[in-house]
């Protein structure tokens, strides 16, 4: 860890340096060069005090299906606990901070207005300082969540929280760029942190596993500075949608109902889920939905689906259900129900009826086990998936996803909870 080097072209701001940021977007950034990297935790302080220990510096296990490749990541200038607030508005206000990338999760957007609890509003503050300091090069906010649009979400949050004279100032000096992330980054295992200071000798208390896989696809609207992330193969497009599109419904979709239908059916790993005859059936059943959506030849969406079962079915990766599963009532409301809708009702989309019935069914198990849903909405879900009636039952979950009671997806997915594969 060091403070930025002279021959820095620039600072990147990185806001919920989880396990993805480390594994993918800091990792372009390192390849990129000349790039100095201050981030900042999510919510606890954990993950600054475990990099700051060490550094900044961590292993990064790229586990293919054959063998391991390890490096150290040491790109990171300083780590900071989400609730300094003041050294964010200090960076953000900071000419020489050009870029702020973020991985707060999809719910992260929708925390409000209160700095306390949502980085949004934190970066709201921080864009306040930097108009009030008279910068002049516009700095941009890239978003890198598993969301459509994620751009036009990250500037309606932070819009909302920001103040009148900087909501007026914001479009002459703020670029707000969507982009697609793809790289499966699983929790690391029991044995990483050995496998890191065998190869490497560095005691890593926070090692990274991902695959071999990665793609980054960025708007290209910048008009400040920015690291030459080309050099780590990241590709710029005028038209992001249709990437963000085939990879949120091909593999996220895929992957929140291999989450719930997953568990239902009594398996625990992506792989597992995959090599499911009745589960993968389902995975067909939702692909094949999905690409009626997408506007690209069937021979590239052949050749996307192939690869995407090759690398679910990674049997080295052990990517856990149970990560995929968090906060399904923040994600299907956005990737499952607009297929459903662009398809023209559930009875046309049975593969997208099935994970939002894998998940009622999940979360009822869940629950009536006293097992803990991770959501935002958890007490709500808990109340809901108490009650005995089915058809209540599902009528107060969906309603969790804005679904209206008698909406003929109810129906549908009492229907489907019926037929889900059992152990
Ligand atoms: N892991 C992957 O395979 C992967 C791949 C592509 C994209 N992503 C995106 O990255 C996000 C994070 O994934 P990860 O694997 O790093 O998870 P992680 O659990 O390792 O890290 C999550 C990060 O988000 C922060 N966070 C959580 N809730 C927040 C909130 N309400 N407000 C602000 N910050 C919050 C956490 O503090 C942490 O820094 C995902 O939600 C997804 O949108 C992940
Ligand atoms: O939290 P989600 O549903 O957006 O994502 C969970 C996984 O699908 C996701 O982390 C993938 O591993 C990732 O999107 C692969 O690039």
């Amino acid at each position: 860890m060091s403070a930025p080097s002279p021959s820095d072209e620039g600072r990147l701001v990185h806001l919920g340096i989880g396990n993805f940021a480390r594994a993918h977007t800091l990792v372009a950034t390192q390849r990129a060069g000349s790039w100095s990297v201050s981030a900042f935790t999510g919510r606890t302080a954990a993950m600054a005090d475990a990099l700051n220990a060490q550094s900044g510096q961590y292993g990064l296990i790229v586990r293919g299906a054959e063998d391991d490749e390890v490096s150290i990541v040491d790109v990171i200038d300083e780590v900071f606990p989400a609730d300094d607030v003041d050294a964010l508005v200090r960076l953000v206000a900071d000419p020489f901070t050009a870029v702020v990338t973020l991985t707060i999760t999809e719910k992260g957007y929708a925390a409000g207005n209160d700095p306390a609890t949502s980085a949004p509003a934190r970066l709201a503050l921080g864009l306040k300082a930097r108009r009030e300091a008279g910068v002049t090069e516009p700095i941009a906010l890239v978003s890198c969540d598993n969301l459509t649009g994620n751009g036009e979400v990250l500037r309606e949050a932070v819009l909302a929280a920001a103040d009148e004279d900087t909501r007026a100032w914001f479009e002459d000096h703020v670029d707000v760029v969507s982009s697609m992330v793809d790289r499966i980054t699983p929790s690391a295992d029991e044995g990483a942190a050995d496998l890191v200071q065998e190869r490497t000798g560095l005691a890593d208390t926070v090692p990274v596993v991902t695959e071999p896989f990665t793609e980054w696809v960025v708007e290209d609207s910048f008009r400040g500075r920015r690291p030459e992330w080309e050099k780590a193969g990241v590709q710029f497009t005028d038209d992001l949608e249709i990437h963000e599109l085939r990879k949120l419904r091909l593999l996220n979709g895929a992957h929140t109902l291999m989450a719930y239908a997953g568990q239902v059916a009594g398996v625990e790993r992506v792989d597992e889920a995959i090599g499911h005859r009745e589960v993968r059936a389902l995975v067909e059943q939702l692909w094949s939905e999905a690409r009626a959506t997408l506007d690209l030849p069937a021979a590239d969406l052949d050749a996307y689906t192939d690869a995407l079962e090759a690398r679910f079915r990674n049997p080295r990766l052990a990517d856990n259900l149970i990560r995929i599963a968090a906060d399904g009532s923040v994600k299907l409301p956005v990737r499952a129900l607009p297929v459903i809708a662009e398809l023209g009702g559930p009875e046309k989309a049975p593969g997208e009826v099935a994970a939002v019935a894998a998940w009622t069914a999940w979360v009822t198990d869940r629950v009536r086990a006293g097992a803990e849903v991770k959501d935002p909405r958890a007490d709500e879900i808990a109340t809901a998936a108490a009650i005995e009636d089915p058809t209540e039952r599902v009528t107060a979950l969906l309603a969790l996803l804005d679904v209206p009671a008698g909406d003929p997806l109810v129906a549908a997915v009492v229907a489907e909870e019926l037929r889900l594969p059992r152990p």
